[in-house]
This record gives structure tokens, C-alpha cells and sequence, in this order.
């Protein structure tokens, strides 16, 4: 191999190794990185060269690459990067060598050009040189780091062989500190500009008296401010109603081994459940009929009992947990899974309802507003419908669509009961809360909704025995 393939040969190597041509590198203005006032950097490019390449020859090879072609490219690189654009070529092809010259023709062009100094310099090919340069690709190195990992200075860095150590000082460049004005932005605004003057004279004067009034308090203090009455606390603290530590389902005489332990006889001697006391409930729920418009509702043949609610409020859950047949009714914690009205017979005499839920959930709005209107229908006109639990979360409370299904069935004097539903979630006294809230507040001059208030939770099986016994007199005294 004669020396022009070798060093072409080598060249490509290298190229590939280090990435050059495909790594963008720092392309900044490279008549500031070099010091012009040295002699031989720019206007004495063979000089610059002939340094170089002794320099490179001192030393030892570069990952045992021949001298000669580490030189060349290297000699080239150099030239290419520090010396790119007008003056950096006059370099190099001052210089004299073929190799250059080679290397000038095939690398010659814009783009490619430049993508061979970004790579360069990237690759750091000049630290391997001699003093001069050393220093200048030091410097272009320095350069290359600052910008690369944030550095001010570079100090000192070795050379591969650990031998020629190259120490200088950047000149600090000021940094100009832009501030930029955005009229509401304090961090910008210094302490002395434009502090707002607070004009004393001006006070308004206001009595006390009135301004007690005016301080609205927010809903949680209102809440919390409620003062339940005895004989709700007592009812939620008997029924082990709200959030419980098992330790007191075990000393209530309730199996801890069981799901929804609490629907269950206290102090039952059988491992197994005792079996529902109503025999309505102890009839199979089966699935028979799903409506998505009102065209398609069954005909009335039963009386029936509609599970009303906003979205993800445990509507479905509680009819598997009033019939213990879990798994009938599918459930999600996703707000939005029954979609359609879904019709359940719980034996020869009784259809339960399970609507779906009105508010947020995962649907478009135009499908929602269909639900809700669809729901609204139902419970305003449908013949046969003897009761409708309206379910509400005991954390959230009613909302405002649930007064406007309320004020629907008030309306329509279509009979409904509020069932608090997720008990096990709240604190056994905002559980009370929320009762004297709903009853005192939202209940208490409306015709059309059953007392008492029930209180219930599908997972813990609280109050769900006494919702059974309400339900199943419905069923018993309905009359078609
Ligand atoms: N902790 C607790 N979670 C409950 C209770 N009831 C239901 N859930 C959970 O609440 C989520 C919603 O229950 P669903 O029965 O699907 O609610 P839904 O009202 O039918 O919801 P939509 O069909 O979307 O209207 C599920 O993840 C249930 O496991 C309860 O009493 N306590
Ligand atoms: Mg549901």
C-alpha cells in the first residue's frame, strides 16, 4: 500500500471511529477561539504546519496507528477545523504536503467541510500535538467542554500520552445579563422599582358587624360545623357504619373471614354466612333487559326498584352486595361503565334497575347528556317503578345534578330514598354529618322522598341488611 492509499485508508478509519461527518459538533465563531495575534497561526501556515507535524512526530503513536497517517490526518483536521472558511484552508494547503492537499480536494465543499471540523472538534484529534498546538486545540478542546458541560475555564488538560500538559487561562468573558420586563412578573422587579405605595388615607372603614356577615365559610368548615343529632351518631356507631379497624367487627361478634363481613348475623356460630333473611333477596338476579332509549324499555310486568347516581357511586356494586351474588352486576372503578339501563329480575316478583350514572365519567359529553336524559326519563315516567335509590357518595355529598334528579322526581312524585353509599371510606362522625346534612337540609321539605335516610357500604356490608328489609317491604306491599 503505497503512502496516499495508506493515508486515504487511514483517513476513512478514523472518520468512522470518531464519527466524523455524522456528530454535530460546536460551530462557533473560530476566529474568536483562536488567538490571532500568535505568529504562525493564521498567516504562516506552513510554519503552523511544519510545528505540527515535528510536534506530532515527538511523540508517541496514537492507539498504535502509524505516524505518518496519524500525523496527516491529524495535520489535516486541524487544518480543516481551525482553520475552516477563508483563512483556515490557506493553512493546510500552504503547508505543502500532498496529503493535505488530497484530503483539501475530497473534503472540499461547504457542508462537508463543516461536518468534518464539527466532528473534529468534537473528537479532540488536535490534543495529540505539539505545544503550539496542543495549545490551540486546548483551547478549541476548552472550548468544545464549556459549551458541553457548562464549564467556565478550562485550566489544564493532559495530552494522550500524559506527557504534554497544556495550562491556560480563558479571558472571562462578561456575560450579559438580559432582564427581561414582564409587567406581572415580581422575580424581576427590583426591591427599590415601583413598591406599591399603600395609601393610608384611603382606608376604608368597614364594621365589623357587617363583615362578620359577609365571610362566606367554605364548604368543609360548613360541614364540619354540622352537629349531628344522638340518634344518628348512635345509629352509625351500632351499625359499625364508616371507617373501622377489624378489631371492632371482631368484638361486634362479626367473621372477619368473610367479604363484607358485616352482612352477616353477629355472633353467629357458623363459619359461613348466615343465609338473608329476606327471601326476596335470596332469589337469583338475572340479567333481562338492557335499554338505550326509552323505545326499548320492558314492558312493566313488575314492580321495580331503580339504583340511581352519579357515575362510579356504587350503584352496580350495591345490587351484588343486596343479593350477595357478586360478579352479576359488573362494576368498575372507572366512573361511566353502565351505560345502558339494565333490568334484573330478582325472582317472580321484584325487577331491580341499575341506571347508569349521571356526572363525570369516561364518555364523550353529547353520550353523557343522552344518559342523563334517558335516566331522567325513566324515573319521571316509567309505569311499575315503585322506588328509586338515589345513591350518594358520604364523601361527596349531594351535588347539584343529584338536586336536579331530586327536584325531576319531586316533580313527577316518582317515590325515592337517598342512600349514602362507600360508608367505609369517611370517619364514622362525617358519616353522621352527611346524614343531618342530606336530611335536615336537602330532605326536609320534600314529599317525595322516603325517611329514613339509609346508610350503607357494599364492601364492608354495613347497613346493607337493613336496606333489604326496607326494599323487600316495597316489593311485599306493590301494588302493579
Ligand atoms: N370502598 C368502597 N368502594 C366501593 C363501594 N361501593 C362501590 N365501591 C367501588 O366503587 C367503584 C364503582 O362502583 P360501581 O358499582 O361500578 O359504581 P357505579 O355507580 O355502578 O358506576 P357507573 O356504572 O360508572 O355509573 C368500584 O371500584 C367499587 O369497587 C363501597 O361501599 N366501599
Ligand atoms: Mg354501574
Amino acid at each position: 500500500m503505497n503512502q496516499e492509499t495508506r493515508s486515504k485508508h487511514s483517513n476513512l478509519k478514523k472518520r468512522a471511529k470518531f464519527g466524523i461527518g455524522k456528530s454535530v459538533g460546536v460551530s462557533r465563531d473560530k476566529s474568536k477561539t483562536l488567538d490571532s495575534k500568535k505568529p504562525g497561526r493564521r498567516n504562516d501556515g506552513g510554519k503552523l504546519k511544519n510545528e505540527n507535524a515535528s510536534g506530532y512526530r515527538g511523540k508517541s503513536n496514537y492507539r498504535g496507528r502509524k505516524e505518518g497517517e496519524f500525523h496527516r490526518h491529524e495535520n489535516d483536521g486541524f487544518a480543516g477545523r481551525d482553520f475552516g472558511g477563508k483563512n483556515k484552508r490557506v493553512t493546510a494547503n500552504d503547508a505543502g504536503s500532498k496529503f493535505n492537499r488530497k484530503w483539501e480536494s475530497r473534503d472540499s465543499g461547504g457542508d462537508k467541510r463543516k461536518k468534518g471540523e464539527n466532528g473534529e472538534s468534537r473528537n479532540g484529534f488536535s490534543r495529540k500535538y505539539g505545544d503550539v498546538k496542543s495549545e490551540n486545540s486546548g483551547r478549541l478542546r476548552g472550548h468544545v467542554e464549556e459549551v458541553k458541560f457548562g464549564m467556565k475555564k478550562v485550566k489544564s488538560r493532559k495530552n494522550v500520552d500524559g506527557d504534554s500538559v497544556a495550562t491556560f487561562d480563558r479571558p472571562r468573558r462578561k456575560r450579559r445579563l438580559i432582564r427581561i420586563e414582564y409587567p406581572h412578573d415580581t422575580a424581576n422587579k427590583r426591591f427599590d422599582d415601583s413598591l406599591p405605595v399603600i395609601d393610608n388615607t384611603k382606608e376604608q372603614k368597614k364594621d365589623p358587624d357587617t363583615e362578620e356577615e359577609n365571610v362566606e365559610m367554605s364548604k368543609n368548615a360548613q360541614f364540619r360545623a354540622i352537629q349531628p343529632s344522638p340518634s344518628i351518631i348512635s345509629f352509625v356507631n351500632e351499625n359499625l357504619l364508616g371507617r373501622r379497624r377489624e378489631i371492632e367487627f371482631k368484638k361486634a361478634g362479626y367473621n372477619i373471614e368473610l367479604s363484607s363481613p358485616l352482612d352477616n348475623v353477629p355472633f353467629s356460630t357458623s363459619s359461613e354466612r348466615e343465609r338473608i333473611e329476606e327471601s326476596v333477596f335470596r332469589n337469583k338476579l338475572a340479567f333481562f333487559a338492557a335499554a338505550k332509549v326509552s323505545s326499548s324499555f320492558p314492558s312493566p310486568d313488575l314492580p321495580e326498584i331503580a339504583f340511581a347516581g352519579r357515575s362510579n357511586v356504587g350503584k352496580s356494586s350495591l345490587l351484588n352486595s343486596l343479593t350477595r351474588q357478586w360478579g352479576v352486576v359488573r362494576t368498575s372503578d372507572k366512573p361511566g361503565l353502565t351505560q345502558t339501563i339494565n333490568f334484573f329480575n330478582l325472582g317472580p316478583k321484584l325487577c331491580l334497575v341499575d341506571l347508569p350514572g349521571y356526572g363525570f365519567a369516561y364518555a364523550k359529553e353529547e353520550v353523557k347528556e343522552s344518559w342523563e336524559e334517558l335516566v331522567k326519563e325513566y324515573v319521571s315516567t316509567r309505569e311499575g317503578l315503585k322506588r328509586v335509590c338515589l345513591l350518594i357518595d358520604t364523601k361527596w355529598g349531594m351535588k347539584p345534578r343529584d338536586h336536579e334528579l331530586v327536584d325531576l322526581m319531586e316533580r313527577s312524585k316518582t317515590k325515592y330514598q337517598i342512600v349514602l353509599t362507600k360508608t367505609d371510606l369517611a370517619f364514622p362522625i362525617d358519616v353522621a354529618r352527611r346524614a343531618m346534612q342530606i336530611e335536615e337540609v336537602s330532605l326536609k321539605t320534600k314529599k317525595s322522598a322516603i325517611q329514613p335516610l339509609m346508610m350503607v357500604s357494599s364492601k364492608t356490608g354495613a347497613g346493607i341488611r337493613s336496606l333489604r328489609t326496607v326494599l323487600s317491604n316495597v316489593s311485599r306491599f306493590a301494588r302493579l
